[in-house]
């Protein structure tokens, strides 16, 4: 049985704008938002509303939009940061602190213990307001073990809901992230996120080993948009998810919306969406080789393992091109009405084939050429 006891924060709004070439208008948030929000993710995180008064203002607004997902920021542990927050209506707060040696030299100057100190006071003051809050160790993967499990152990007994694992530079393979929450889980009681870079092209493997390691929360954003290359893609976490329990993930997200999401993160963030995207790049479902399209004519599921129909999506037979077998040309024929005996099915593939070596033939001139054969 699948594990199932796993949320989606949506990221796109607060580590999606730290993405190079993201500058979201106030508009962009509220539609991206209700956007998410239609598509069933749990959480959506936006910006820190310290950050720029723009952005206290766009958080407060999309509080204000009455969501079903729990809108939630990210957050210094600042006590000023963390009043801001709060202000804006926020259900949630996303505190950290890195903890490896490199980032405690290079960002904030603080020892272990100086964390411990300093973090108490903004958890309990969100805690006091009535937030969900999450204590990540920033660079959790460059971090000793003994140090995460202690500020992770300080955490809980202040009270946190959650505690995060962030890989913030992608340096975690699949089976360091499964032992790290493995353990993390042995020693805390309360919920687990995990955060994950993509640098390596791990992250969506890194989020589903987190997921099978007892973690309950993951962190996407749409297109895997965020601070370099990004982190774990919604639409990837969602294929290794659905590929495990389509029926569940069907139950809880509507993915035929998936693909319009995609479409207004890229026009508002000003990229192009990849053509091997998961679930819904141009070719996603495009099979082109002789020996898989006969295969594909029998059972769909022979090269398939995600249904394009599940997203609202169709497959494409590529019948035209030099790799195309006497199955295919057959299939193709019979959808247009013609039949032919295998001798000349072996024929017209040889022919289709010899014209294809010049350029592959479209649909329209593939029809033409079977009709062509029968009229001649
Ligand atoms: C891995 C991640 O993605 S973490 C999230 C990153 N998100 C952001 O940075 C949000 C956008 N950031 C901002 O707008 C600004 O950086 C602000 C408003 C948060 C802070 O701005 P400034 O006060 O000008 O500081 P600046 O950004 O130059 O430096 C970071 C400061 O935060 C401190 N800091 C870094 N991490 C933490 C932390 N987890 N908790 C508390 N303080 C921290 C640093 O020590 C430094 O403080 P200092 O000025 O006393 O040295
Ligand atoms: O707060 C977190 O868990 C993650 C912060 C972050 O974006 C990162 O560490 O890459
Ligand atoms: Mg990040």
């Amino acid at each position: 049985m699948p594990n199932s006891n796993w949320r989606i924060i949506d990221s796109t709004l607060r580590e999606g704008e730290q993405f190079a070439k993201a500058t979201f208008r106030p508009q962009d948030k509220v539609e991206i938002a209700r956007a998410l929000d239609s598509f069933g993710v749990d959480y959506i995180e936006l910006t820190s509303p310290a950050a720029s008064p723009q952005s206290q203002r766009d958080l407060a607004h999309v509080v204000k939009l009455g969501l079903g997902a729990r809108v939630i920021t990210h957050s210094r542990c600042v006590v000023d940061d963390v009043k801001a927050a709060i202000d804006t209506g926020v259900r949630g707060l996303g505190l950290l602190f890195a903890t490896s040696r490199i980032l405690r030299e290079s960002s904030h100057g603080k020892s272990i213990q100086q964390i411990i100190d300093a973090m108490a006071p903004p958890i309990e003051l969100a805690l006091g307001a009535g937030l969900e809050v999450r204590f990540s160790a920033e660079d959790t993967f460059r971090t000793e073990e003994a140090d995460l499990l202690a500020v992770y152990r300080a955490a809980a007994q202040l009270g946190v809901h959650r505690v995060g694992l962030a890989d913030t530079v992608g340096i975690a393979t699949p089976r360091q992230v499964f032992t790290a929450v493995r353990e993390v889980r042995r020693a805390v009681k309360c919920d687990i996120g995990f955060h994950g870079h993509n640098d390596t092209g791990c992250a969506i493997a890194n989020a589903h080993e987190a997921v099978a390691a007892g973690a309950t929360h993951v962190d996407v954003s749409v297109l895997g948009i965020g601070e370099r290359i990004g982190i774990t893609p919604l639409g990837g976490f969602v294929a290794r998810m659905y590929s495990l329990d389509p029926q569940g993930v069907a139950k809880r997200y509507r993915l035929g919306q998936l693909r319009e999401l995609e479409r207004l993160v890229a026009r508002a963030a000003a990229v192009e969406i990849p053509f091997n995207n998961y679930l819904t790049g141009e070719t996603a479902y495009s099979h082109k080789a002789g020996m898989h399209l006969k295969a594909m004519t029998q059972n769909p599921g022979s090269y398939e393992v995600i249904p394009p129909e599940a997203f609202g999506l169709t497959r494409r037979l590529i019948v035209g091109s030099r790799l195309t077998g006497k199955h295919a040309i057959g299939y193709r024929a019979r959808e247009i009405g013609i039949t032919f005996g295998e001798g000349e099915l072996k024929a017209i593939t040889q022919r289709i084939k010899e014209l294809a070596d010049q350029g592959s033939l479209s649909e329209e001139q593939i029809d033409e050429v079977l009709r062509e054969w029968v009229t001649a």
